[in-house]
C-alpha cells in the first residue's frame, strides 16, 4: 500500500514533526486535528485542516473534531470494493490511508491525582474510533500508535516506496492491543470510585474482568530455564511494593523466582509496624520464611533470624521493615545472598551493600500503613489451566478484643506477645503451616506438609537440628487442629501456648488435649490458608 493521505492527531507528540515532514517529503497529504496541525505548522510542514476535510467544524472544547462519516468513510473503506469506492465518490469522501494517533493521557491524569472532571475530559473518544477503524482496515491501511514506530514506518517507505501488509498486521495488532488496554484502565478506574468520585473500600468481582498490565522486563526465563518469563506490574499501583521498587545495586538482572520470593519477603515484614511491634526481618526462600525475627535495631532482628536456619539462608532473600543500618549491612555482606529489599536505606550501608557485585539491592522508597494496604490493588490472582482464580487479598488483622481464650489458663503477657508474632508469621508460611516462636523469633518454622502434624514435627526437629530451644515456646497454626496430635506433640517438646483459628468438630478434644498440658489455647476466628 502506497500512502496518499494521512490524518495525524497525537496527544504524545515526541518525533511527530520529523515524521509529518519525512513523510510530506515522500509526497503524502498530510491532515491534522487543532493542536497537532498548528505545532506542524510552525515547523513549517504543509498541513490542511480537519475541518477542511469534513467541511464541519471542531466543536464541543475538541469532544467532536474526527467523529465524522467523512473521515471514517476515508478509512474504513475496501479498496477492493467496487459499492465503497463508489460511495466515496458519491459523497466526496477521500481515502485516508494511514492514520497516526495516540490517545489523550488518561493514565498520567489519574496518576496526577486530577479531579474526576479533569479524569473524564481524558477520556479518548475519538482517537480510539480512528485507531480501531484503521486497525479493522489494515489490509487497506496502516495504523500507526506509538512514536517508536516512526522510524520503521519511514524506512520501508523509502526503501519501497510502500508499507506493506506485514506491517499494517504488526501496527494493527498493536494498536488494538492500545485501545484493549486503554478502556481496560478507564473500566479499572470507574471500579475503584463511586459515582461522585470517591475511591470505594470494597471492588466488584466483575463480569466480564478485565485487567490489564504495564511490561517491566523480560525476564532470562520463568521459574525453570525452559520456561519463558516477563515481569508485569499494574498501572495505577501507589502501595510501596516489589512491583514499584527501585534497584539499588547489583548489575544481575532479577530473576521470576528473585521477585515472587520479594513480594513474599516484604509481605512479611510489612506485617509489623516497625514503630509498635519492632524492627522484622525476614529470610526466604522458595516463598517461605527459613528465618524471621524482631529485633530492636535491624543487626539485632537480622541475628536472630539468621539462627533459625542459617543453612537454608544461604543463597536467600532478605527483607526489612525499616531502614538499613551499616551494622546489619556489614553482618549481611559476610554471607551470600541473592536480594535484600527495605523501605529505606543509609546511605553508608548502601556502600557497604554495593561491595557485594552479584547482591540485588532494593528500595520501596517508603511503607504504607496496614490500613492503606490493598486500596489501590486488592485483588489476588491465580492461574489455573484455562481460568483465573481471584480473591481479595489475604489482608485482615487480627482484632485483640475479639480473641477467645478457650483454656482454663490464660495466656501470660509474654506468651500473648509470641503469639501474636507467631500468628502474623504463620500466615505468611505454605500450608499446613506451623510456627514456634520464642521472645519475637520464629524459631521453628514447619513449612508446607500435607498433614499439620507433620508440619509440627518437622518444625521441631529442624529446631533441635539448629540447637535451638522450644522450651516455653509458643504455637501457632494457620488452619484449625483436625486432632489433639499436633498439640500432642506441641507439648513433647516444651510449647506452653497455642494460637489457631478454631472451628474443628474436635475442637472439644483438642482444647483438653491442651487443659491437659497446662497451655493456653487462643482462637483467632481468621484462617490463612496459603497454597
Ligand atoms: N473528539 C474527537 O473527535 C477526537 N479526535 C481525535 N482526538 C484526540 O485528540 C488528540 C489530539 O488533539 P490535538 O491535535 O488537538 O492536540 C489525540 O490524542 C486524539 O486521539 C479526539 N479527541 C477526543 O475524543
Amino acid at each position: 500500500m502506497r500512502p496518499v493521505r494521512a490524518l495525524i492527531s497525537v496527544s504524545d507528540k515526541t518525533g511527530i514533526v520529523d515524521f509529518a515532514r519525512e513523510l510530506s517529503n515522500l509526497g503524502v497529504e498530510i491532515i491534522s486535528t487543532g493542536g497537532t496541525a498548528r505545532l506542524l505548522k510552525e515547523a513549517g510542514i504543509s498541513v490542511r485542516e480537519i475541518s477542511d476535510l469534513t467541511g464541519f467544524p471542531e466543536i464541543m472544547e475538541g469532544r467532536v473534531k474526527t467523529l465524522h462519516p467523512k473521515v471514517h468513510g476515508g478509512i474504513l473503506a475496501r479498496r477492493d470494493k467496487e459499492e465503497h469506492l463508489k460511495a466515496m465518490e458519491r459523497l466526496g469522501i477521500e481515502r485516508i490511508d494511514m492514520v497516526v494517533v495516540n490517545l489523550y493521557p488518561f493514565k498520567e491524569t489519574v496518576k496526577k491525582g486530577a479531579s474526576l472532571e479533569e479524569i473524564i475530559e481524558n477520556i479518548d473518544i475519538g482517537g480510539p474510533t480512528m485507531v480501531r477503524a484503521a486497525a479493522k482496515n489494515y489490509a487497506h491501511v496502516a495504523i500507526v500508535t506509538d512514536p517508536s514506530d516512526y522510524e520503521r514506518v519511514i524506512k520501508e517507505l523509502k526503501e519501497t516506496g510502500e508499507i506493506s501488509l506485514k506491517t499494517r498486521f504488526y501496527l494493527a495488532r498493536k494498536a488494538f492491543n492500545l485501545t484493549a488496554h486503554y478502556d481496560a484502565l478507564i473500566a479499572e478506574f470507574l471500579y475503584s470510585i463511586d459515582e461522585e468520585g470517591n475511591p470505594v473500600n470494597c471492588r466488584e468481582m466483575r463480569n466480564p474482568l478485565t485487567i490489564t498490565f504495564e511490561k517491566v522486563s523480560d525476564l532470562r526465563y520463568g521459574e525453570n530455564p525452559h520456561q519463558r518469563g516477563a515481569f508485569y506490574k499494574e498501572v495505577f499501583i501507589k502501595e510501596p511494593c516489589v512491583a514499584r521498587a527501585e534497584k539499588l545495586h547489583g548489575e544481575k538482572e532479577l530473576s521470576f523466582n528473585n521477585i515472587y520470593d520479594l513480594d513474599a519477603s516484604f509481605g512479611l515484614v510489612t506485617e509489623f509496624d516497625p514503630q509498635t511491634d519492632g524492627i522484622a526481618c525476614a529470610i526466604i526462600k522458595h516463598a517461605n520464611p527459613c528465618g524471621m525475627a524482631l529485633g530492636k535495631t535491624p543487626e539485632e532482628a537480622y541475628e536472630k533470624a539468621l539462627k533459625v536456619d542459617p543453612v537454608s539462608a544461604f543463597g536467600g532473600i532478605i527483607a526489612f521493615n525499616a531502614k538499613v543500618t551499616p551494622e546489619v549491612a556489614r553482618l549481611i555482606t559476610e554471607r551470600f545472598y541473592e536480594c535484600i529489599i527495605a523501605p529505606d536505606y543509609d546511605e553508608e550501608a548502601l556502600e557497604i551493600l554495593r561491595t557485594k557485585k552479584n547482591l540485588r539491592v532494593l528500595t520501596t522508597n517508603g511503607l504504607d500503613g496496614l490500613e492503606r494496604r490493598g486500596v489501590d490493588s486488592p485483588f489476588e490472582y491465580r492461574r489455573i489451566t484455562g481460568g483465573l482464580l481471584v480473591q481479595d487479598r489475604d489482608l485482615i488483622t487480627v482484632d485483640p478484643e475479639k480473641l477467645k481464650v478457650v483454656t482454663d489458663r490464660e495466656p501470660t503477657e509474654r506468651e500473648w506477645k509470641d503469639l501474636l508474632f507467631a500468628f502474623k508469621v504463620v500466615k505468611w508460611v505454605k500450608s499446613n503451616s506451623v510456627v514456634y516462636a520464642k521472645d519475637g523469633v520464629a524459631v521453628g518454622i514447619g513449612v508446607g506438609q500435607t498433614s499439620r502434624v507433620d508440619s509440627a514435627r518437622c518444625a521441631a526437629e529442624k529446631a533441635k537440628m539448629m540447637g535451638l530451644d522450644l522450651q516455653g515456646s509458643v504455637l501457632a497454626s494457620e488452619a484449625f487442629f483436625p486432632f489433639r496430635d499436633s498439640v500432642d506433640e506441641a507439648a513433647k517438646v516444651g510449647v506452653t501456648a497455642i494460637i489457631q483459628p478454631g472451628g474443628s468438630i474436635r475442637d472439644g478434644e483438642v482444647i483438653q488435649a491442651a487443659n491437659e498440658h497446662g497451655m493456653a489455647m487462643v482462637f483467632t476466628g481468621i484462617r490463612h490458608f496459603r497454597h
